[in-house]
């Protein structure tokens, strides 16, 4: 068993306040306590507010993107009022502030997104023109290549603000990931799952990473117990990918990687905004190899992809 790293102060462990982020954070620590014979009051749960949760009456868009939802909580750990921080990957930057490093992952969760709607079974059920929610750039360029005919709204704030919106009739459906209705205990509202070759996730979607001070040497210890390491391949060749696409948080992107045994395969997709092109690809190679994997991945559909298709919309 790992000493705890310091014996007279609980662990502290950042996240934002969200419902889902709080399920998240226990899951953390339900699995630290397991994995080292630990009481619950060895760890305290810090709250943060982030700009993105401060801020709801805008578009992430105009927001700025991934870090919205981080940086604060990055900033706690720098300085010390934090000693791990728990993060959906979905939401993570691909570089990290220096001196913080994200290298722990726990079981990742259902990678699919969700159908949700109050009265329509699935994409293909919607009505001609019908209006949908999403302020996901990657699902509302995924819904208009498919379906053109849609009307996409700008659908934000958490999985309860949204669902009260369908009540509300803003729009007849939305989508989730499966992966936050489940830590919610919310599945049941999903009207369906929509497998990958339907809607390919994005990038890490479903998985929880768990940073840290790249000093903090005990914490290192007591992290490495909990990570998951087929997680771990899986986020490494994803976020590789990621990386070297998004120059332009403007551009939707997708990623997915899946392991059979040593081997990974891992598909990818850009998008035009509107839908009016995708451009996909996959790779496969040794699962060790996943960063290079995602690299090249990368590069094959940049090279595939017209002069315009990076500029700013
Ligand atoms: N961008 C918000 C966000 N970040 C992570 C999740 C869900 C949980 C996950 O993918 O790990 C969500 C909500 C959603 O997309 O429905």
């Amino acid at each position: 068993m790992t000493k705890m790293p310091d014996h007279t102060r609980p662990l502290r462990i950042g996240t934002r306040g969200s419902a889902l982020a709080l399920a998240q954070a226990h899951e953390t620590r339900d699995r630290l306590m397991v994995a080292h014979g630990l009481a619950q009051d060895a760890f305290e749960i810090v709250v943060i507010k982030t700009t993105g949760d401060r801020i709801q009456d805008r578009s992430l868009k105009e927001l700025g993107g991934k870090g919205l939802f981080t940086r604060e909580i990055e900033d706690a750990l720098l300085g010390r009022e934090i000693d791990i921080a728990v993060h959906s990957m979905k939401d993570m930057p691909t570089i990290q502030p220096e001196g913080l490093v994200l290298d722990c992952f726990l079981p990742r969760e259902d990678v699919r997104d969700a159908f949700v709607s109050p009265h329509v079974n699935a994409i293909s059920e919607l009505p001609q023109g019908a209006v949908v929610g999403s302020s996901s750039l990657r699902r509302r360029a995924q819904l208009l290549a498919r379906r053109p005919d849609l009307q996409l709204v700008e659908f934000r704030g958490n999985v309860q603000t949204r669902l009260k919106k369908l009540d509300d009739g803003v729009a007849v459906a939305t989508f989730l990931a499966m992966a936050g209705l489940t830590r919610l205990g919310l599945a049941h509202v999903a009207k369906s799952a929509i497998g990958p070759d339907e809607m390919l996730p994005a990038v890490a979607q479903g998985c929880i990473g768990v940073e840290r001070r790249l000093d903090d040497a005990d914490v290192a210890r007591l992290l490495a117990t909990i990570n998951h390491t087929p997680s771990y391949l899986r986020i490494q060749a994803e976020r590789a990918f990621l990386a070297r696409l998004d120059g332009s948080c403007q551009t939707p992107i997708a990623g997915l990687a899946e392991l059979d045994g040593d081997r990974l395969r891992l598909r990818g997709e850009i998008l035009r905004p509107d839908g009016s092109e995708v451009i996909a690809g996959e790779r496969e190679g040794l699962a060790s190899d996943g960063a290079a994997i995602g690299t090249d991945l990368a590069n094959e559909l940049r090279g595939r992809a017209p002069a315009d298709f990076f500029e700013q919309h």
